[in-house]
């Protein structure tokens, strides 16, 4: 597994932004989203192209497209979708699959309430979306699920990390012979014992959409 951490000035100026508890909804999806925008770059650095030529004004020019079949963009339902207009801006070919889950509060377990994908991922580039990777239970799970269906690279962007569910892709994937990278904008501290992200952002499903 690959781990990318975006260092750069403007990405930690708009975490910064995020993490404050006074930033309001509204400022919050903003920011996500032009975060989302910043970390896409880096998260698309291996997308497939294929040759193109075309004209310019003043004589035949090559250059690439992306390439066929198209790249799958995965929100993780429900926080992943505040990061998904900012996906697809820079990758306006892609497909999109849904996946609904939801880690119970008080056993971090996971249960997937929607699956909206196609049955068969071969050959596809696909892109997972979730803000926050705590225990990291809802990632491993939603990788699990693209392998099984055949994705054969696998990018997931996130916009915190702990390195508690770093750990836990690490060894959940660790013989996948699938190219698995994560893309993060920071690892925080530590989980604390409700399961969150320490300093992190508070919860970030709640914190876009305002309804627990
Ligand atoms: O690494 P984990 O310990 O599994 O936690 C991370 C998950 O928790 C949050 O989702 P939540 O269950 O709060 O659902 P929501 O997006 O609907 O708020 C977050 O959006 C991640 O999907
Ligand atoms: O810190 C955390 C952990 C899980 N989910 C969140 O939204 N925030
Ligand atoms: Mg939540």
């Amino acid at each position: 597994m690959r781990i990318h951490i975006a260092d750069h000035p403007l990405v930690a100026h708009k975490l910064t932004a995020l993490r404050d508890e006074r930033t309001d909804s509204p400022t919050f999806r903003r920011l996500v989203d032009e975060l989302v925008t910043l970390l896409a770059y880096e998260a698309t650095r291996d997308v497939r192209t294929e040759p193109i030529t075309i004209k310019t004004p003043v004589a035949p020019a090559v250059g690439v497209k992306l390439a066929s079949p198209k790249p799958l963009v995965v929100p993780i339902l429900r926080a992943g979708l505040g990061m998904l207009e900012g996906m697809v801006r820079l990758l306006p070919t892609a497909e999109v699959g849904f996946l609904g889950m939801i880690r119970d509060e008080g056993t971090l377990t996971v249960s997937m309430y929607a699956t909206r994908l196609p049955e068969d991922l071969s050959g596809r580039q696909c892109y997972v979306l979730d803000p926050m990777l705590a225990t990291g239970g809802t990632l491993s799970a939603a990788v699990e699920l693209l392998i099984d269906r055949g994705a054969d690279h696998i990018t997931c962007v996130c916009l915190l990390a702990a390195p508690e569910g770093m750990a836990v892709m690490e060894e959940a994937f660790r013989d996948a012979h699938v190219p698995l990278t994560i893309v993060t904008a920071a690892v925080d501290e530590r989980l604390n014992d409700k399961g969150y992200i320490v300093p992190g952002l508070g919860d970030a499903g709640d914190r876009l959409y305002g309804i627990a």
